[in-house]
């Protein structure tokens, strides 16, 4: 199915607050609005598109049908340390998409059982059975849990079977690494011009993102073939990409072509899509928060 977002246009954005909750990777640790100031154009490119033209485009495709229920605090407790392999997730959480990502491109669907969880109504069970810190994701697997996406998608990678995401030769795991490293930053550049503290920032950290992307010619992706990199990225610009679009009107491939290429094809991989929100709900889901914590 494809699904194309409501976009307000340029005239009727509306203010925002932000909470500090952490089971949205939206909030920052302090409350943040978005102002009308912020919408006027940053190197020429934050700037209004036609509606018409983007109201047409159909924005990713979205499977759920197969999707597992989630578990909340009424579900029985999960028998933990009895030899299965689970990736414990949330469906709306960008770190733990990074990590179910991983394991579908690996083709670890029978290996890694998928463990949804409800992270408004939490089993009481899970931090004191299954992840202290209490967050997902996190994988059970030999007897152990860990967490932290970035870490995860390297364990996922390197101690199970399936193609390979890490890059080959030096120079590759150089840029891998710096980009790794880049992830926190690019976020908060972005919350930084939905906040208004910097409205340059999100438009110079695609530019980033851009140039990046011009780095190894052998394909659309980071560096070159499909890697961790593009694992990393994939949930927050998806993400970013349609806030910044409905809330502001702007749009990231905006000049920006290698940027474009790349959601273009990474919205050909299943191993992706099948992990995609649907983007109007993504969208709802944001301003709701946004207006209860208008509210407070
Ligand atoms: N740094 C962690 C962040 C994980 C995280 O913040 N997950 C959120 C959901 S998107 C969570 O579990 N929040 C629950 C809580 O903090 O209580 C990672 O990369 O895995």
């Amino acid at each position: 199915m494809s699904v194309g977002v409501n976009i307000s246009v340029c005239s009727s954005y509306p203010s925002f607050a932000l909470s500090s909750s952490s089971t949205d990777f939206f909030t920052p640790s302090s409350s943040f609005y978005v102002d009308r100031k912020i919408l006027q154009p940053v190197s020429g490119r934050l700037r209004c598109k036609s509606y018409e033209k983007r109201r047409t485009e159909p924005i990713l495709a979205v499977k759920e049908s197969s999707r597992v229920p989630e578990l909340d605090s009424s579900s029985e407790p999960v028998q933990v340390f009895d030899g299965s392999t689970r990736l414990y997730i949330s469906y709306t959480c960008p770190f733990a998409q990074r990590a179910w990502i991983a394991r579908n491109y690996k083709g670890l669907q029978n290996k890694i059982e998928l463990v949804p969880i409800d992270l408004k109504n939490r089993p009481v069970w899970y931090k004191e059975k299954v992840y202290e810190a209490n967050k997902v994701p996190a994988l059970e697997h030999n007897n152990k849990v860990m967490g932290e996406s970035l870490d995860l998608i390297k364990y996922i990678d390197t101690n199970f079977e399936g193609p390979s995401l890490t890059p080959d030769g030096l120079e590759k795991q150089a840029v891998a690494d710096e980009l790794l490293a880049y992830t926190d930053s690019f976020s908060k550049a972005v919350r930084s011009s939905l906040n208004g503290t910097d409205s340059n920032a999100a438009d110079a950290t695609f530019d980033y993102m851009e140039q990046a992307l011009s780095k190894f010619s052998e394909g659309p992706f980071f560096l070159g073939q499909f890697s961790l990199v593009d694992v990393a990225y994939a949930p927050f610009i998806e993400r970013f990409r349609l806030i910044l679009r409905d809330v502001l009107n702007v749009d990231i491939t905006s000049a920006r072509p290698n940027l474009a290429l790349w959601i273009q094809e990474m919205n050909k991989m299943e191993a992706y899509t099948e992990t995609h929100q649907d983007p109007k709900e993504l969208v709802e889901r944001y301003k709701r928060r946004v207006q209860a914590e208008a509210r407070l």
